[in-house]
């Protein structure tokens, strides 16, 4: 069901074991080369719909091969590649398999290593992370199915290291300690002794990036684990929002520490450590989208913020593995610093990116994805965290190697130092001493001597004392070069802070511009939205007017409002804006000064430099007129050598010519010249010595001016250090509010495009419905002439139907006339009927009478007779006599 890039069996393993320390150092740096400068894996992870998007449409497809993925954009595809993606049904075994096993590998390897998932709130990071919280320690059922990464990652090791020790025995040991924090609202709390609050993140050489005083647990089963995860959970923070009922509203890290130490044959103890972080970064989310406020919104917004700042990390990191010098702000959040060696650093990382299928969060599933697919180009430079620690006897033979290592190192040192050049040695004092000590000894006359003696003491003080000034000097002089050197280490400091500044100021302005190129797009979008505005308000106002369209007309409110609505919020934001174009303006221009100023302090140390470089050669000009070719000195090398010389052939002279009171009182007027111009060259001597200490008092205070102005500097620089770090602060944090600005207009964008759409499908029903009343308009106008048409035709007929309605009334008026008349006969009539019933009833009596007459009398019977006639008349009475009228 899922591909992936990986092997996910196996190879570690193997590795693990080549670890083992049997590799020749070339095996060794081989492998380090080919474990450097890996890229951070990713993976997506599709959750299936949720309630809320139950009647949505979905916007994802897994492409072929399952490495592709497409995101229907409202009709457009776009393509995103991967290392794996987890579809809607994919398993927690698969994710754990694919995901954490290669990784969990390294780290028993010996790499550090870190897994962690990224998305949107609600999309499924501590699901794939940790699963339900019931199911963390489930042992059957369904259930059990749903445990994360974290509780299987905890199995896993306890299993891999029974099973080495099965293999190894004794000679390995492990130590698994768990710790387990969280960032919330930039402050890091450790989450197994909550007490533990604002904790602080340190950084170490050998241990890398670690939180000071974090709680370590040991643990030694799984069963351990999960107790210390199930304690942290219930100690992280957790809200409902409108997006999850139980949203992580803080960054979580776990982490599982692993130290392994295994005795080699060779009684080398080898050491490992490894640290495993798994993270469950707290959702991004769009405020409107999750409805929040109070709280949630001000931990919304800290969430935001720290992601982005993950984003501006991972950008960088990945201008940075192109080739580009970029400097990583890996502190500008809490977050990232944690995360420094897991995000280009020294770990194996794997992202997964969680996101829903539904195109209701369509905006959010696509940043997503563009976020993962940055991090995929992060490379890493993992290296095995490996000490290795020997016997006793071991070590000191190590220790005498670094031993003779220094004493080769301390006699190069030497070496170089005797390779001086030779008029350099000539110049010590103390050969000179030995020289005229050596000149001395080789004259003959005792007075000579002893006065020689004098002199030649005399001298040597002399030259003793300028020995003490010699060593004074040349502590001068490595005091200036001390100096010269931190003066030029200041220099070097202050060019990088201002190449460092110059690359920030050129960040800042290209920010600036893009800034300014967006706030502009921005106001004419607006203002051309105003216009779009009045044109959609004018059409929609002469269509209501035209058609009088009911349902048209809540439209057009509903759109009125809405656009107005959105000119409001584009005008805050204008504003918003507007403001900050200000705010970088100002910004830019303190830079500038900033700039300015760090110019002149380094023409100021420039100016110091060619100072200090006069100073040493005053310094060495006095150092060479004490030891190089003084005058002087030459003067009185050769007057004794002279003084040698004559007394050599004055003594000649004495026992060639035998004038022995001419030569001596030569040699007296000789050796009182001498004595004067010793005395007087002793003067001179003394009168350099002053200059000399003037000199040095003048190079104390020289030095003690140019300490001042070092001390002046480095406050400057400190100075300068701070406000530019101030500045970094601030830029970074209008660097965010930028981003959320950035994230208000996209979100205005997309209710412009929507509003842009719904604008354009109105203008179609318009124009449709303008056809439509052209066509009933004709249809009115036809039915118009038609109308007048019946209307006449109507007149006519009514003109007709009143005549003939006359002529009906007056007929009527003859009828209802026959008919009164018709009544009155009838009248009569029923009076005649009256009377010809009681006629009738007179005749039966009489007939009565008669017949009980006739009996006796025997009449035949008239009763028939007297029936018929009665019938008749009955007839008669009952025929209607309207008929005729
Ligand atoms: N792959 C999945 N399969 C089944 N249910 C899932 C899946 N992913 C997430 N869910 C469910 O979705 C809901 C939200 O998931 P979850 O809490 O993991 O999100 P989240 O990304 O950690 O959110 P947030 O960090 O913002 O709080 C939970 O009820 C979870 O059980």
């Amino acid at each position: 069901m899922v591909a992936s890039s990986t092997e996910t069996d196996g190879p570690q393993t193997a590795k693990a074991e080549e670890n083992g320390g049997d590799k020749d150092i070339y095996a060794q740096l081989e492998e380090i080369a080919a474990s450097t400068s890996e890229c951070v894996r990713v993976v997506i992870r599709i959750r299936p719909l949720n309630e809320r998007e139950q009647n949505t449409l979905p916007c994802l497809e897994v492409g072929d091969g399952g490495r592709n993925i497409l995101v229907n954009d409202q009709g457009n595809n776009k393509k995103f590649t991967f290392d794996s993606i987890f579809p809607i049904d994919g398993k927690q075994e698969d994710v754990f398999r694919n995901v954490a096993k290669p990784i969990i590998d390294s780290c028993l390897a010996g790499y550090n290593g870190t897994i962690f998932a990224y998305g949107q709130t609600g999309s499924g990071k501590t699901f794939t992370m940790q699963g339900p919280e019931e199911s963390i320690q489930a042992q059957s059922g369904d259930i059990r199915q749903l445990r994360g990464i974290m509780p299987r990652v905890f199995e896993y090791i306890f299993d891999s290291i029974r099973k080495e020790r099965e293999e190894k025995g004794a000679t390995v040991d492990y130590v698994v300690k768990c710790a387990y924090l969280q960032v919330y609202n930039e402050t890091i709390t450790d989450l197994l002794t909550p007490s533990q609050h604002n904790l602080n993140i340190r950084e170490d050489t050998l241990k890398g990036v670690y939180v000071e005083d974090l709680t370590e647990e040991i643990v030694k089963h799984p069963e351990d684990c999960y107790r210390v995860l199930r304690k942290g959970v219930a100690n992280r923070t957790v809200s409902a929002t409108s997006m999850n009922q139980e949203s992580s509203r803080s960054h979580g890290v776990f982490t599982v520490i692993i130290e392994r130490k295994e005795e080699k044959p060779d009684n080398l103890v080898s050491k490992r450590v490894s640290r495993l972080n798994l993270v469950d970064l707290a959702g991004s989310e769009r405020q409107k989208l999750a409805k929040t406020s109070g709280q949630t919104l001000k931990e919304a917004s800290n969430i935001n913020r720290s992601l982005s700042v993950l984003g501006y990390v991972i950008m960088a990191l990945v201008d940075a593995s192109n080739g580009k010098e970029r400097h990583i702000n890996y502190r500008d959040s809490k977050l990232t610093f944690l995360l420094k060696d897991s995000l280009g650093g020294n770990a194996k990382t794997c992202m997964v990116a969680t996101v829903s299928p539904s195109d209701l969060n369509l905006g959010e599933t696509i940043s997503t994805l563009k976020f993962a697919q940055r991090a995929k180009y992060i490379r890493n430079k993992a290296y095995v965290n490996e000490e290795t620690t020997g016997s006793l006897v071991q070590l000191q033979a190590e220790v005498r190697r670094l031993q003779d290592f220094v004493r080769q190192l301390l006699a190069e040192r030497e070496n170089w130092a005797t390779s001086k050049p030779a008029a350099e040695q000539e110049r010590n004092p103390n050969e000179l001493v030995q020289l005229m000590k050596e000149n001395e000894s080789d004259n003959n006359l005792d007075e000579d001597k002893s006065y020689v003696d004098e002199r030649s003491s005399r001298d040597s003080s002399f030259i003793h004392s300028n020995m003490e000034d010699t060593e004074e000097l040349s502590k001068l002089l490595a005091c200036a070069e001390q100096r010269q050197r931190e003066i030029a280490d200041e220099k070097r400091y202050i060019e990088a802070l201002l190449i460092e500044s110059q690359n920030e100021n050129k960040k800042r302005k290209a920010n600036f511009e893009l800034l300014e190129t967006s706030w502009k797009n921005l106001a004419e979008r607006i203002s051309a939205m105003e216009g779009n505005e009045l044109a959609h308000s004018l059409t929609l106002s002469n269509t209501s007017e035209q058609y009088n369209q009911p349902s048209s007309d809540s439209i057009l409110e509903q759109e009125e409002a809405a656009t107005r609505r959105l000119s409001e919020t584009f005008d805050k934001l204008a504003d918003v804006l507007q403001t900050m174009h200000n705010e970088n303006k100002h910004m830019k221009e303190q830079l500038e000064q900033k700039d300015a100023l760090l110019y002149n302090l380094q023409t100021e140390t420039k100016t110091k430099d060619v100072h200090k470089e006069q100073n040493n050669k005053e310094v060495n000009s006095s150092f060479l007129a004490i030891h190089g070719d003084s005058p002087v000195l030459n003067r009185l090398r050769k007057k004794i050598a002279d003084s040698q010389e004559s007394s050599g052939f004055q003594k000649k002279e004495l026992v060639d010519e035998s004038q022995l009171d001419y030569r001596e009182l030569a040699q007296v007027e000789f050796l009182k010249e001498r004595l004067a111009e010793l005395l007087q060259i002793e003067a001179k001597q003394g009168e350099n010595m002053q200059k000399l200490n003037a000199e040095k008092a003048a190079l104390e205070k020289s030095v003690e001016k140019l300490k001042a102005e070092v001390n002046f500097l480095t406050e400057e620089l400190q100075a300068e250090k701070e406000n530019a770090q101030l500045l970094r602060e601030q830029f970074a944090e209008r660097e965010r509010n930028t981003e959320q600005s950035k994230d208000e207009s996209t979100q205005m964008e997309e209710k412009i495009q929507h509003l842009q759409s719904k604008v354009r499908s109105l203008q179609t029903y318009r124009v449709q419905l303008q056809r439509l009343v052209d066509q009933q308009s004709e249809e009115i106008k036809s039915l118009r002439m038609r109308a007048q048409n019946a209307w006449d035709e109507l007149i006519h007929a009514r003109q007709d139907f009143e005549s003939q309605e006359r002529l009906r009334s007056d007929r009527l008026e003859k009828l209802f006339a026959e008919l009164a008349k018709h009544q009155r006969q009838e009248a009569g009539r029923n009076d005649q009927k009256a009377a010809a019933y009681a006629i009738k009833e007179q005749m039966k009596q009489n007939l009565q009478t008669i017949s009980n007459g006739k009996e006796a009398n025997n009449i035949p019977p008239l009763e028939p007779l007297m029936n018929k006639a009665l019938d008749f008349l009955l007839k008669q009475a009952s025929q209607p006599k309207i008929a005729s009228s």
